[in-house]
């Protein structure tokens, strides 16, 4: 999506509160949300986070242009003109912080905090969590798949079966900056820099007369790069025998055969024999690339059965996160302007403990135990409390069981929440895609391996400090009251 246009990627209740909040007069008012998902996806034991490039690009190019002006006043007669040459000007002025890219994150923390007028803070949620949600969890699922891969490459190849154009070269982005080693989507490869890859297809083996000339005329073609798709017609007794065959007449024109691909039947049981099969004709550097379906389930369980694939192409389970296709990232009032000016915490009630939001502007450092460097828990606290930066002793409450609390004496803190924009100005420079990379590399390093396994990963902890579960505890007794 280009800049004309991203200003009404949003709801229409969003416009329709600006609208009132300007007959009110208070849309100049200054409110901080922030935006955090309630559960992990694919009961794994973290999330990558993922989307601020396309974030950082949105708030850069969000005016209303005179047909976006011209569109709202057809579809809303109520909308008073003068309102309508409020928006012509508007611009984001605000501040917006947020995780960096590829950082591992976890429920109810602050993943973007915004903080502005409210008739901007407004306009933005939908933007916002639609590109956090979609990316976060694709840099999941990715994450994983490279979990169970190792170092084995893994080639994304899911455009077909995305949810369309911006899934495919947006999930293909956070695939790559979580682990993924190349793809098949050549806009992507040109968009991000990411490397490209490709074998070919049934119908380029079912337009020749014959599967060996196929071959022959492939790898003639593309000398340097010839994977050849070996199950057309029966992996074992034609593709494979073909394919050395070919490999050898290769041989002897300086061409060498890379890889065979194998697309469907057991692929334990075929790449076994496929790799028996090439080191009997001394093809010991023929790869094998397996696909069809693959997702971080079946690799382990062909690894597991002894496959012998050394590149997997990954596609529909990946980039359309089949097993659970939403993150349901939410974006919630924590704070507003009140009339001294000053920031007045917020609340949101629920009969649900875990869903009783944590009031007031939050900093967020992860804390790290300086004699093993790995990670201990995540904390939130306000601003003005300078004991993690000090370093002095914090006191850790949990943020639904207040009871279950703790004193941490020894500690190192990273502050997680970076200013991305101050007062409308882009103040972050966003590293490379391949910085993204290496960065969610060392912060996979950064826990224990309990909580990165893909079965019932340990709980990861967020706590608060005892100054914000005080302040939560008021707003909860001042509502009861009411
Ligand atoms: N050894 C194995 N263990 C577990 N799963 C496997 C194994 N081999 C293949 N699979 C997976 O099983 C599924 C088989 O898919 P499917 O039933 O469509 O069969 P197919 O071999 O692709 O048949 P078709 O010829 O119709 O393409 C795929 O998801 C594939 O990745
Ligand atoms: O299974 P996925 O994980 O989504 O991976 C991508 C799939 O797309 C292609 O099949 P398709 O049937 O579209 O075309 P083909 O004729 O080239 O096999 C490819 O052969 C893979 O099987
Ligand atoms: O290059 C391939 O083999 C490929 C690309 C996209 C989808 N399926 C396979």
């Amino acid at each position: 999506m280009q800049s004309s246009g991203v200003v009404l990627h949003t709801d229409k209740y969003q416009i329709n509160m600006m609208y009132a909040h300007w007959v009110n007069g208070t849309h100049n008012r200054k409110v901080v949300f922030e935006a955090y998902f309630r559960k992990l996806p694919f009961g794994n034991g973290y999330a990558v986070s993922a989307g601020l490039e396309r974030i950082i690009a949105y708030i850069n190019n969000l005016r209303f242009e005179e047909s976006d002006l011209e569109y709202l006043r057809q579809q809303e007669e109520n909308y008073d003109p003068a309102f309508l040459e409020e928006l012509r000007t508007l611009r984001f002025t605000g501040s917006l912080f947020s995780v960096k890219e590829g950082t591992l994150v976890f429920p109810n923390e602050p993943l973007i905090r915004v903080e502005g007028r409210v008739i901007e803070a407004q306009l933005v949620e939908t933007a916002l969590l639609n590109y956090m949600n979609y990316q976060t969890l694709i840099a999941t699922k990715a994450s994983r798949i490279k979990n169970v891969a190792g170092n084995d490459i893994l080639m994304e190849f899911g455009t077909r079966r995305a949810q369309e154009a911006d899934a495919a070269l947006w999930g293909t982005r956070a695939a790559y900056l979580a682990g993924f080693d190349a793809t098949s989507n050549m806009l992507a490869g040109k968009m991000f820099g990411i490397p490209t890859k490709g074998t070919h297809a049934h119908s380029w083996v079912q337009s020749f007369e014959s599967e060996e000339e196929a071959f022959e005329r492939f790898a003639e073609a593309l000398p340097g790069q010839v994977t050849l798709l070996v199950d057309t017609y029966d992996t074992l007794k034609s593709g494979v025998p073909h394919a050395i065959s070919v490999g050898k007449r290769l041989e002897e024109h300086g061409i060498k055969l890379s890889a065979v691909r194998l697309d469907s039947g057991d692929l334990a049981y075929l790449s076994s024999k496929t790799r028996e099969m090439l080191d009997q004709a001394g093809m010991h550097d023929v790869k094998i690339v397996a696909s069809n379906d693959l997702d971080e389930h079946t690799i382990m369980n062909l690894k597991v059965q002894g496959a012998r694939v050394d590149s997997w192409g990954v596609g529909t389970q990946l980039i359309t996160a089949a097993d659970q296709p939403t993150l349901g990232g939410v974006y919630k009032l924590v704070a507003r302007e009140g009339e001294d000016g000053t920031y007045q915490p917020t609340i949101k009630i629920s009969a649900n403990p875990e869903k009783v939001t944590t009031p007031g502007i939050k900093d967020m450092y992860r804390l790290i135990d300086p004699k093993t460097g790995k990670a201990i828990a995540d904390y939130l606290c306000f601003p003005e409390e300078q004991q993690v930066i000090e370093g002095s002793p914090v006191h850790l409450v949990n943020p639904s069981h207040p009871y279950l609390n703790k004193q941490l004496e020894a500690y190192k803190a990273e502050s997680l929440l970076i200013p991305v924009f101050v007062d409308g100005e882009q103040v972050y420079e966003l590293p490379t895609l391949e910085q993204i990379r290496d960065y969610h590399k060392e912060q996979l390093k950064l826990f224990w391996p309990e909580y990165l396994r893909m079965l019932n990963p340990e709980h990861y902890r967020l706590y608060i400090s005892e100054d914000l579960w005080e302040t939560k505890a008021q707003l909860m007794k001042a509502y009861m009251k009411k």
